[in-house]
């Protein structure tokens, strides 16, 4: 059988081969010419799989390393018969852990603590539900926002986004991009919903850009409506706005779901998908872990104040690739395909904790002695 797959995916290399003939193609280099005698695709979220590069195939299974789909077509597909399978779930606390140190890092320049701040999270599927857990342990109350759960599983657990708008400090965005359905995310975040926020609170996407209208976002920031934005997902990328990331606290190029184990998982969870769908066995599948970090031991004793705080800025600090996109905008891809990719609190051991400090460790990943 014939494999291709994005030669960015980490942790891919080797793992396939002793069962299939597999090719690795630049990112977004996929050509109907490269997929037509392919049985099944491995791709990320800028590989876009539309019926131009699908038609007169003969791949039968499609399979992304992420958890959005909407790079591709899935009407085309299920006419077409071909399945697509995404990673559900694969880097949701990597996406919590992005906006918990996110927020760490605007609330310690500002002198503030995010204990009793409300947070609004609109989208509450796997990556709203791990960001609702880091929240909570950080001391920060949650509003939840999403219409579809709240049809199926009744409305008790969940406001209103106009309620979520009016409340929440804190307002952060995880839910798919979607132009169809009962209830689609396109510029869900536009002019109207800014202008009912809170004045002064601080606005998050991490999800997809178009969730977000820059032009208002721009304004609501302009007229001091959202005092800090956090964005990871921007319209139009990798070609962002320079006006907005001027005006955003933490700019990053959609690395939010980009730590080690995120992408290990995604990888696995893409080759188990091949294995069930095809019937194959690949033996190497184990090999597919993430690195052990660099320094994998915090000491507390290190930081002079915020030890949570810093231990955990020491897994993953938003501010260096901030920095880096700041420096370059137009390497927004680049950043994107040569990252360093940070492991998530598991991988660290903290030392010198206090009994009450290992406990709240322990609650947040980290390995404690
Ligand atoms: N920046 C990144 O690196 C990164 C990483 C992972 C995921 N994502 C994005 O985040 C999205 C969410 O991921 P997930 O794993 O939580 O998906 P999910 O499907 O598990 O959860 C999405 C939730 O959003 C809800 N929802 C749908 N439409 C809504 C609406 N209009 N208003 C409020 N809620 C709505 C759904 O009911 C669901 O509970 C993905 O689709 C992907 O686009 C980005
Ligand atoms: O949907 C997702 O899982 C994320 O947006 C993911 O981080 C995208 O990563 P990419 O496929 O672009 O590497």
């Amino acid at each position: 059988m014939k494999i291709v797959a994005d030669d960015t995916i980490p942790f891919l290399k080797g793992i396939a081969e002793p069962v299939a003939d597999v090719v690795y193609i630049p990112a977004k280099g996929f050509t109907p010419e490269i997929v037509k005698d392919a049985d099944a695709l491995i791709v990320r979220s800028i590989d876009k799989c539309t019926s131009d590069l699908l038609k007169g195939s003969r791949v039968r299974l499609i399979t992304t390393a992420t958890i959005g789909f909407d790079h591709i077509d899935i009407h085309y597909c299920e006419s077409h018969g071909i399945t697509w399978k995404n990673a559900p779930g694969c880097n949701a606390p990597s996406v919590a852990q992005y906006v918990m140190a996110s927020l760490l890092r605007i609330a310690l320049r500002r002198g503030e603590s995010l204990q009793g701040k409300t947070l609004g999270i609109i989208g509450v599927g796997h990556v709203g539900k791990e960001v609702e857990k880091l929240a909570s342990l950080f001391g920060m109350t949650i509003l939840r926002n999403d219409p579809p759960r709240a049809d199926a599983e009744g409305p008790e657990a969940f406001v209103s986004l106009e309620e979520l708008a009016a409340r929440a400090d804190i307002i952060t965005c995880h839910v798919p991009f979607t132009r169809e359905g009962s209830y689609p995310t396109w510029h869900l975040a536009d002019q109207s919903f800014f202008n009912q926020v809170r004045r002064g609170c601080w606005f998050i996407n991490s999800c997809r850009g178009a969730v977000h209208d820059t032009r208002a976002l721009l304004e609501a920031h302009e007229k001091g409506i959202v005092a800090e934005i956090i964005l990871d997902c921007w319209e139009n990328e990798p070609q962002i706005s320079r006006e907005l990331l001027d005006r955003v606290s933490i700019a990053t190029p959609h690395i939010a779901g980009f730590s080690a184990d995120g992408k290990a998982t995604a990888t696995r969870m893409c080759l188990e998908e091949i294995q069930r769908f095809f019937g194959i066995h690949f033996d190497r599948l184990g090999e597919v872990v993430p690195p052990a970090p660099a320094h994998p031991v915090i000491n507390l004793d290190s930081f002079a104040d915020h030890r949570i705080e810093n231990a955990f800025l020491q897994t993953f600090d938003p501010l260096v690739v901030d920095r880096r996109l700041r420096e370059d905008p137009s390497s927004f891809e680049w950043l994107r395909n040569h990252y360093d990719h940070p492991r998530e609190p598991l991988a660290y051991r903290v030392i010198q904790a206090t009994p009450a400090e290992k406990d709240l460790l322990r609650k947040i990943g980290f390995v404690v002695e």
